[in-house]
């Protein structure tokens, strides 16, 4: 199934960065060259969206990092998708388990979030993935289907999705899933796709792997045949977010 989907890096940059050092980030952006055959995302805080979306070099394209499932009104501090859409952004990621943790954001909310932004023309970056006790517990697969079910239950057009699978226990640790553990919840959840939803979207969702990627991992995690790209917290503040965009040349 390679080759029939588009690698997909996303640099998820969460609340770090400021003027300079988004200069810096653009800058090494601009010099690359990133490989042209891969999709390339940054996930921007809110207050920079535009001004990245307006100096990102061509073809890096922009997300938000959450938006709200409303289109307007009394919801102080979020953004909605119109809004997005209005400063010209057409990507969000969602669901991400920070917002899940810290902000106790359940499936339900994150599956109308996913619907809503698609319904008004957003690309939705969708996070899944589980937690170290939950993989101890051999629970691996049951949350990651649990939570791609809940937003089944309200997307049925799955063109504009990317899922980014984010076991919690490799996000920022240095400890990152093993190629091998990877592709194995990849394919698993391509088969639980293929089998709850469609095979039609099984074969054509890209999946992402997140979680500590590196300009040393990225090569051997981007040659396994289910991992489509991946979406980078740390590494994608540094110049070796380039070395990770063209991990698959
Ligand atoms: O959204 C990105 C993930 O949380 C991965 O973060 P990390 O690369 O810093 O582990």
């Amino acid at each position: 199934m390679v080759g029939t989907r588009k690698f997909v890096v996303g640099g998820n940059w969460k609340m770090n960065g400021n003027k300079k050092q988004i200069g810096e980030i653009l800058d090494f952006l601009k010099k690359g060259p990133l490989n042209k055959d891969t999709e390339v995302i940054v996930g921007v805080p809110a207050l920079y969206l535009e001004h990245v979306q307006s100096n990102a070099p061509e073809g890096v394209m922009v997300a938000a990092q959450n938006c709200y499932k409303a289109e307007k009104g009394a919801f102080t501090g979020e953004i909605s998708p119109q809004m997005l859409k209005d400063v010209c952004v057409d990507w969000v990621i969602l669901g991400h388990s920070e917002r899940r943790q810290i902000f106790n954001e359940c499936d339900e909310l994150i599956a109308d979030k996913v619907a809503f932004a698609l319904e008004n023309g957003l690309k939705v970056i969708a996070c899944i993935g589980e937690t170290l006790e939950e993989r101890e517990a051999n629970k691996t697969m049951e949350v990651v289907n649990r939570q791609t079910a809940a937003i089944a239950c309200k997307v049925k057009d799955w063109t504009n999705v990317v899922i980014a699978y984010e076991p919690v226990w490799a996000i920022g640790t240095g400890k990152t899933a093993t190629p091998a553990q990877a592709q194995e919840v990849h394919k698993a959840l391509r088969e639980y796709i293929a089998q709850s939803i469609s095979p039609d979207v099984a074969a054509s969702i890209r999946i992402q792997y997140g979680g500590s990627v590196t300009a040393a991992n990225c090569k051997e995690l981007g040659s396994q045949p289910d991992i489509d790209g991946f979406l980078v917290g740390g590494a994608s503040l540094k110049p070796e977010f380039v070395e990770i965009v063209n991990a698959r040349q």
